[in-house]
């Protein structure tokens, strides 16, 4: 990574925190994208403290404009581009038949157009650097998770958009990972979205049992240096992808049970 200059989408907690330190740890600029100055500051002291050679850019994922800029100011102040991790997102934990049509229109906003904004403005740097392109996604991109309909469609999407885009751009040498972590311990489950789009405000799950941040970002820094095209967490969500494909029935009635069961669950 010396040298090379990361973006990473929705950089100020989670994933995509823990992702800015290990690509800067390992050598790499690294340029943090959120909404939220003071989580952007603390994130740059954080980087700071490390020695790490950052920026950090205000921008909201699914704006246009936004996205455009962050790109023209990552070029701006590093000259070039080389890996894109787009990485924010948001859930949602209610069932469709209650939900409001606008949770589900954010959460295409957010984790699917997102996506396609952030990688549109940066394809012609990331081409030129042959480098990689990496999309977040999810379990739910491969298995659709009950009471996160919207969720599970936008990361189908982010998968199909990244597989074709992955496919136009064989011949130009640029890299495509799909990440897809299992339950990792973040803000995910706090900032979900209820029926009514308010933010759910709490985890129905012990975080501390989960894969921490770190981790994920530690397996995603090795499969980027490998120029892997997917990479699927944990245990529990191997076995899921790997049921699902097999035995999809089966499925259906373990993944209602599970999700049945999380505290407060809207799922009946
Ligand atoms: N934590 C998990 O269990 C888990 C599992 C699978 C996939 N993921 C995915 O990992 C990614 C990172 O999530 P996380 O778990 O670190 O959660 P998180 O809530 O800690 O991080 C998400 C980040 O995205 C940012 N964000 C949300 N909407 C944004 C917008 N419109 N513009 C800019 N930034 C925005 C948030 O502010 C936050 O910094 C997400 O795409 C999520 O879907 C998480």
């Amino acid at each position: 990574m010396k040298d090379k200059v990361v973006l990473i989408t929705g950089g100020t907690s989670g994933i995509g925190r823990a992702c800015a330190v290990a690509f800067g740890q390992a050598g790499a600029r690294v340029v943090v994208t959120g909404r939220d100055e003071a989580k952007l500051a603390e994130t740059g002291q954080q980087l700071t403290q490390l020695g790490i050679q950052h920026r950090t850019v205000r921008a909201d994922v699914g704006d246009e404009a936004d996205s455009a800029r962050v790109i023209e100011e990552t070029v701006g102040a590093f000259g070039r581009l080389d890996v894109l991790v787009n990485n924010a997102g948001i859930s949602m934990r209610a069932l469709f038949q209650d939900a409001d049509l606008e949770v589900i229109k954010c959460l295409m906003q957010t984790n699917f157009f997102g996506t396609v904004f952030t990688t549109k403005f940066a394809l012609p740097h990331i081409i030129a650097a042959k480098g990689s392109i990496v999309g977040i996604s999810s379990i739910a991109g491969y298995r659709g998770l009950p009471g996160r309909t919207g969720y599970s469609a936008s990361k189908f999407a982010m998968q199909g958009f990244l597989e074709a885009l992955r496919t136009e751009l064989l011949p130009q040498g640029v890299h495509v990972l799909v990440a897809c972590p299992g339950f990792t311990s973040s803000n995910i489950r706090q900032t979900a979205l209820a029926a009514d789009g308010s933010a759910q405000g709490e985890s129905p799950r012990d975080e501390g049992q989960m894969m921490s941040s770190e981790e994920v970002a530690r397996h995603l820094l090795r499969a980027v240096r490998q120029r892997r095209r997917d990479l699927v967490l944990t245990a529990q969500g191997k076995l899921t992808v790997f049921l699902n494909k097999w035995l999809p029935a089966l499925t259906d009635k373990l993944v209602l049970n599970h999700f049945r069961k999380e505290e407060g669950s809207p799922v009946k």
